[in-house]
């Protein structure tokens, strides 16, 4: 019997890690920051009070939240060499690219790279948070050529991101569905991004360079990145008359297609977040008409359930996520940089976890390569 492990591709069912932070029962759809569940958040809380509860575990006392508060509100700018940076950066480059490369500059103004200090860990820990919305409007000013604006500190977070955007206030409604967005997506156990800020932060690197590495691996389509590509299908389809001929030819060109915001590794059921995030386009939509794009997902959703149901493929919260920061005006290249807006926090929360008690990450592989292979010269190669 041979004593090599078991390899699992992708990890899967492989526990990486003990934490507190989030739990998901992926087949009753339940989803909880630190017990308590995402609607409820959603709906009662704001991002900055679900910020503490994930950082510190427990709801805030109403002086800890305004602490809190302020000292995002004071972390906001950026310095001015870091604005430069951002003005040089190539306006046809993708967001999360800047978004990454800024995050990694920004450590470069940190007092310290060293993470054996709690008090400068939570003070880079509030810097990151305050800091990533000013870089995502920031790039997204500069490349349409237009000024980086200051942050507003009598702003609250989700209010404050807003006006960096667009130059104008959001109204009370579009506030509240940008910070429901934000508590969203927020937290997730042990996803790919949260797991490579937990792999980055056990060698003891900075948290910058922990947040930077995260946002590399939640730009991609499978995970984070999806949210774009999902309104860009969308768009592709036309209209909800459209659905059934349009999957029909790409399952016949590839049986194995791929419908992005459908499917997840944990979620056998719809994920509750797509709920949640539904729920806010159903708000949006009551005082317009339903875009054409909503009416499209929810066909989607239902032609998808008959083909892909019995195998618990149903809608992540990529699937809906973009059609609400579309109705908003926010450009498709911004939807994945605002996951990382709100999940900065649950990348955070993993990243103090795995301080405590830390190990370096050193799994193991399966070797499948050649041995003992001699070196032949140069010359004497064809
Ligand atoms: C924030 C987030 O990261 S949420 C996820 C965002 N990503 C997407 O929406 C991209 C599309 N979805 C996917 O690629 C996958 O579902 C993932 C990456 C999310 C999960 O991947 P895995 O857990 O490895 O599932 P895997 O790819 O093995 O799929 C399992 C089965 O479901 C099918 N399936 C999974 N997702 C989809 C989908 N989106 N469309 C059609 N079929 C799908 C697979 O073809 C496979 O079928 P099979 O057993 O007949 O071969
Ligand atoms: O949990 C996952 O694998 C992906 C996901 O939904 C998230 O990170 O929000």
């Amino acid at each position: 019997m041979s004593s090599e492990p078991e390899y699992r591709p992708g990890l899967e069912d492989v526990p990486a890690a003990k934490s507190a932070v989030s739990f998901i029962d992926g087949k009753r759809a339940r989803l909880e920051y630190r017990g308590i569940p995402v609607e409820v958040l959603a709906r009662e809380s704001c991002f900055e009070e679900t910020s503490w509860l994930l950082l510190k575990g427990e709801l805030p006392t109403q002086r800890q939240l305004a602490e809190f508060d302020h000292g995002l509100r004071t972390r906001r700018r950026l310095h001015f060499r870091l604005k430069d940076l951002i003005r040089c950066m190539p306006a046809d480059g993708h967001p999360m690219d800047a978004l990454q490369a800024s995050v990694s500059a920004l450590g470069m103004y940190a007092p310290t790279r060293a993470v054996n200090n709690q008090a400068a860990n939570w003070d880079a820990t509030l810097k990151l948070i305050a800091a990533l919305p000013t870089l995502v409007a920031a790039f997204s000013r500069v490349r349409r050529g237009e000024e980086i604006l200051d942050p507003r500190s009598d702003l609250d977070h989700a209010a404050n991101f807003y006006y960096m955007l667009f130059e104008k206030e959001p109204t009370t409604a579009v506030r509240k569905v940008l910070d429901a967005a934000l508590i969203t997506h927020a937290e997730h156990t042990m996803n790919a991004s949260t797991f490579t800020a937990r792999v980055t932060g056990s060698s003891l690197a900075s948290p910058y360079a922990v947040i930077a590495s995260a946002i590399g691996t939640l730009s991609g389509p499978l995970h984070g990145g999806a949210n774009e590509e999902a309104l860009a299908q969308l768009e592709q389809i036309g209209g909800p008359e459209n659905v059934k001929p349009w999957l029909d030819a790409k399952l016949a060109a590839d049986p194995k297609f791929k419908v992005m915001g459908l499917g997840h590794r944990v979620y056998k059921v719809k994920d509750p977040r797509a709920n949640v995030i539904q729920e806010l386009a159903e708000h949006v939509f009551a005082e317009t008409s339903r875009p054409k794009n909503y009416e499209t997902a929810l066909e989607l959703e239902r032609v998808c359930a008959g083909i892909y149901g019995a195998k618990g493929v149903y809608p992540n919260v990529d699937f809906y996520s973009g059609v609400v920061y579309h109705s908003l005006g926010i450009p498709t290249d911004l939807f994945t940089p605002i996951f990382a807006i709100s999940r900065v926090v649950g990348w955070l929360a993993h990243w103090t976890e795995q301080l405590v008690g830390n190990r370096i990450f050193r799994p193991e592989q399966v070797f499948v390569g050649k041995t003992d292979v001699p070196y032949v010269p140069l010359e004497k190669r064809p």
